[in-house]
This record gives C-alpha cells, sequence and structure tokens, in this order.
C-alpha cells in the first residue's frame, strides 16, 4: 500500500451502463482527508461516476483503486460491502421501521462498542435528544444528520454523498452542508460530494471536479476553477463571466477595447492572434475618473452589491458588481477600470500559436497536480 500516494484514484475510467459508455478517460486522484466535488449539469455523468466508486455497476475500462487496493476494473467489481464506503444518498434511505438509534447502529451491529459510539455519533450530529423516534417524526435536515451518522458509523475510508442537500432549501441547506464539512474536517473522513449547485461546491469542497459530457474538464480548487479556468466550458459553467475579444500583444498582455489587459500567466500564441479573454463581474470596477465608459442597462441588487450589467461603447456587454454603496440608475452612463490580475484567454479560429519555447502555463499556481483531458 502507497501511504504516499492518494486515497482514491480513478485512472483512465470509462464506466456507463450495460456497455454503453457514459463517463470516458476520467483521471481524478483525491488525497487523504480531502473533500472532493463532482459538478456538472445535469445529465453529464456525476451520479455514474459515483455509482462506479461505490462498487453498485462494473466499470468498462481502466481502475478505480482506494488506499492502493484496486476496487473495479474491467470483468471485477468488488462488492460495495467490501468497499469501505459510506453513502449519503438525497432521499437519506432511512430504514423506516428502525428507530434513530438503530439506523446509527445499523452497520457496526456486531462491533461490541455500538451503542457508545453511535451515542457519540448522535452528539456530533446534535441529535442526542432523539434516539429514540422514527425517521417519520424527523424533518428533512434532521433525517440527512442520521444518514449521516449512519455512514460514518463504520468509520468508512471514504463517503461518498449523491445530492445530500437537495431536498432541503435555502438557510438550512447552507447551515447544513458547513456543518457536514466541519464535521468530515475534524474527523479526517475523505468525501466525494456530487452536486450541481456552485455555491455548495465551493462552500464545501477542497477540489472540484468539472464535467462535461461525461468529459471531465478541469479538477482543481474552487479558486483555480474560478480564476483560472483552462476551457471556455469551465470558464462559463463556474461563476459568472463575459468574454471580450482582444489580440495578444506579448504573451502576457492582450490589447482589448477596455485597453490592454495583463495578467500573471503567460500564452504562446502569437502576438496579433485573436482571443477571447474571460471578464467576471468583480474584474470590473467602478472608475468615475476613467476615460473607459459603459451604459448601465440592468441592475440587481444583491444587497451588500449590486450586480449591473453594461454595455460599451462597441456594444459589446458585461457584467460588474459593485458594493451597493454606489448606487447608479438604469441608462447611466459610468467610468470603469479593469483591475483583473488573472487573465484567462481562449484561442479563437485561426489563433496562431507562437514558436517560441515559452511555458504556457508556468506562473499558474495549482493546489494538487491535474490530469484533467
Ligand atoms: N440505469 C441507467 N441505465 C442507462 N442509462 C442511464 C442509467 N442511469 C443514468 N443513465 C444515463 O447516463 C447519463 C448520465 O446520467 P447521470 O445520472 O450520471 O448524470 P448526472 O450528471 O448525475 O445528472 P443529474 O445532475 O441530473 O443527476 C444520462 O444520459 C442518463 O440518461
Amino acid at each position: 500500500m502507497d501511504k504516499q500516494g492518494p486515497l482514491l484514484s480513478l485512472n483512465d475510467l470509462s464506466c456507463g451502463y450495460q456497455n454503453q459508455i457514459i463517463v470516458e478517460d476520467l483521471n481524478l486522484h483525491l488525497n487523504t482527508g480531502d473533500i472532493g466535488c463532482l459538478l456538472g449539469p445535469s445529465g453529464c455523468g456525476k451520479t455514474t461516476t459515483l455509482r462506479a466508486i461505490a462498487g453498485f455497476e462494473p466499470i468498462l475500462k481502466g481502475s478505480i483503486t482506494l488506499d492502493g487496493n484496486t476496487l473495479s476494473r474491467p470483468n471485477f467489481t468488488l462488492a460495495p460491502e467490501k468497499r469501505r464506503i459510506g453513502m449519503v444518498f438525497q432521499d437519506y434511505a432511512l430504514f423506516p421501521h428502525l428507530s434513530v438509534e438503530n439506523n446509527i447502529a445499523f452497520g457496526i451491529r456486531k462491533n461490541p462498542q455500538a451503542k457508545r459510539i453511535t451515542q457519540e455519533l448522535l452528539e456530533l450530529v446534535k441529535l442526542d435528544q432523539l434516539g429514540k423516534r422514527y425517521p417519520h417524526e424527523l424533518s428533512g435536515g434532521q433525517q440527512q444528520r442520521v444518514a449521516l451518522a449512519r455512514a460514518l458509523a463504520p468509520e468508512p475510508s471514504l463517503l461518498l454523498m449523491d445530492e445530500p442537500f437537495s431536498n432541503l432549501d435555502g438557510e438550512l441547506r447552507r447551515r447544513l452542508s458547513q456543518e457536514v464539512r466541519d464535521i468530515l474536517k475534524h474527523r479526517g473522513t475523505s468525501a466525494i460530494l456530487v452536486t450541481h449547485d456552485q455555491e455548495e461546491a465551493f462552500a464545501m469542497s477542497d477540489n472540484i471536479g468539472v464535467f462535461n459530457k461525461g468529459r471531465l474538464e478541469q479538477w482543481d480548487s474552487p479558486f483555480n476553477l474560478y480564476h483560472e479556468p483552462l476551457t471556455p466550458f469551465v470558464a462559463s459553467f463556474v461563476g459568472q463571466g463575459y468574454f471580450i475579444r482582444g489580440q495578444m500583444l506579448t504573451n502576457d498582455s492582450v490589447q482589448t477595447e477596455l485597453g490592454v489587459i495583463r495578467g500573471n500567466r503567460a500564452y504562446n500564441w502569437a502576438a496579433g492572434s485573436t482571443v477571447d479573454v474571460l471578464l467576471r463581474p468583480d474584474d470590473i470596477i467602478d472608475s468615475p475618473e476613467s476615460p473607459l465608459k459603459a451604459r448601465i442597462i440592468g441592475k440587481t441588487f444583491l444587497g451588500a452589491a449590486t450586480l449591473y450589467r453594461l454595455e460599451l461603447p462597441t456594444g459589446n456587454q458585461l457584467e460588474a458588481i459593485f458594493t451597493s454603496h454606489i448606487d447608479h440608475f438604469l441608462g447611466e452612463e459610468v467610468g470603469i477600470a479593469v483591475a483583473a490580475d488573472h487573465l484567462v484567454a481562449f484561442a479563437t479560429p485561426g489563433t496562431v500559436a507562437a514558436h517560441s519555447n515559452l511555458p504556457t502555463s508556468d506562473k499558474r499556481h495549482y493546489s494538487i497536480s491535474a490530469d484533467s483531458h
């Protein structure tokens, strides 16, 4: 067993149903103690991947290893109950005829310490007064706490959570997801979460894998996904943003209608190449004295901040987020400036690579190494 290696490895994995490939060539590595998230639009293969890790479906190519042991390869699927993997489902899936205590103790019935462990877990999930109740006597949030405690009881090496909070509403959802992160971090439990809620993914995860049509486009920290997306899909799926056209001036600067945008990342496209530059709402700042002007054509009050939609003199649009103390009116012409230190640009058709030896991404700061294609 390689203690230095990642806890969970998906190696060149292809998986799906009855020889139909849904997810292809997936490489993903989760370190011990980390919380990873699979994020992507509906039908992109998140749950299929989770089911393959759990051992509910055989895999078609590649391998899945946990703690250095092979769990799945083509024609071999270790049974789910032998994997040391816990599961938490969207619909809680509690045993309706068992009390809260007995639900939690279900996977450790033969353990002489079962009573003590159950009591500790009841306290951990703040249900110590409710051990004798039955699932139908609990709220949704309480039921999900029981499901979490039940999954943690056998001390799994890995916890899988499939849309665990999607049956709960706004505020409870946010609170419980934060609480579950704290519990997992406190216990050092590694986990993979499936969600299509970006805010939840950002709040809970150390690393997020963004899927598109069965392919992993990027496996990275929330910070890097937002500020350093590797593909146009990740750039537009994660966070808000607009692309504006520009021409490469040097390897780290682009001439655009907003002036020269310079970043901390070098590209090796030839000077003069046309590229699309990503601008997030927080990259545009209010700058009354600036010669750069934009017209306010949309306004959404968010409380602490206001999201403005801006139209540039060329007719191109952008979004900008300003503190809500700055109150512009619709139709107003305002001064803006670009304050982006992350230059994120993508090739447009016809973009030419400069034949220099410049590394394309040596200034990037990944938290982990990523095999994203
Ligand atoms: N049991 C099954 N048999 C055959 N195809 C399936 C099965 N389950 C899911 N699929 C197909 O696999 C593809 C991926 O589904 P999957 O459930 O993995 O998506 P997802 O990313 O989890 O989506 P969502 O966010 O909507 O849950 C879909 O096209 C779906 O129709």
